[in-house]
């Protein structure tokens, strides 16, 4: 056995998740042909590599078959209810930023806050006989946040990408999904509510407290916990 680092298997988190890593002496590199999700670690014994998605993330570690993890604060809060039992936040990564919130149409002059939500939504239920739709792939986070502000009157339709198109595209009323620049947010016609902030999120190493960790392994995790104090 070895210790299993779990890290994105491509895109922006994948490449900042290298640097990350080379910065602190350990080298982690894809092998085989660009298209094969095999890779390796250099400067830590005994510990492999394993490219997942970043999605993914949160299970593995949670499952156990997977040591430490690399991914977002938003995706192991999504995903794992009770994720301070399952996993153990071991340092923020300083990239991978974004803000979970929720948004409206910018036309909606008199919705600016969560209070003016659920007025609106009790409106557009009287008008059109269904309940509106806000479009996410974060159902829980979502639910979670809704049911503290007392929104009650909307129902969630589930949106894997291009989330802030739906509005536009007429398949919800509102989304609630992730932002950087706020470029796309813009682009689409949308504002965040005054309180419409859910969790601030960036790129994150997680230990999983299930897995496995004696002899050999536990060597590896204390020398890759020595290398990576900051
Ligand atoms: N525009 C962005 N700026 C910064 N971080 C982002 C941005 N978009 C997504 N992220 C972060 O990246 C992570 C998701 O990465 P990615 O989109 O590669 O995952 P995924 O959709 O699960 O991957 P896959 O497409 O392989 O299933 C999340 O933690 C998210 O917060
Ligand atoms: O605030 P911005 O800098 O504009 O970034 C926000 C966008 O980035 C993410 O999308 P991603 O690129 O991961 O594509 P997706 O829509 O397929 O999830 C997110 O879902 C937003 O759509």
């Amino acid at each position: 056995m070895s210790l299993k680092l779990g890290v994105p298997s491509k895109g922006r988190l994948m490449d900042k998740t290298f640097a990350w890593f080379a910065k602190r002496g350990i080298e982690l590199s894809r092998t085989g042909s660009d298209r094969e999700y095999a890779g390796r670690v250099d400067g830590v014994e005994n510990m492999s590599l394993v490219l997942l998605s970043a999605g993914e993330i949160p299970r593995e570690l949670a499952a156990g078959r997977i040591n430490l993890g690399v991914t977002g604060t938003d995706l192991v809060h999504e995903k794992l209810p009770l994720w301070e039992q399952q996993v153990e936040q071991i340092a923020p990564m300083g990239f991978g930023q974004a803000d979970l919130i929720l948004a409206v149409p910018r036309a909606w002059v008199d919705v600016d806050t969560l209070g003016d939500l659920d007025a609106a939504a009790a409106a557009f239920r009287a008008t059109h006989g269904h309940r509106l739709r806000i479009a996410t792939k974060y159902h829980r986070l979502v639910r979670e946040f809704l049911t503290e502000a007392g929104v009650a009157d909307y129902t969630l339709v589930d949106s894997q990408g291009a989330t802030e198109g739906t509005v536009k595209n007429e398949t919800a009323e509102a989304i609630a999904d992730i932002t950087s620049t706020g470029e796309t947010l813009r682009a689409n016609h949308l504002k965040i509510l005054s309180d419409g902030m859910m969790l601030r999120s960036q790129a994150t190493l997680w230990r999983s407290r299930v897995a496995p960790c004696r002899g050999a392994d536990r060597k590896s995790l204390d020398e890759l916990l020595d290398r990576i104090a900051l």
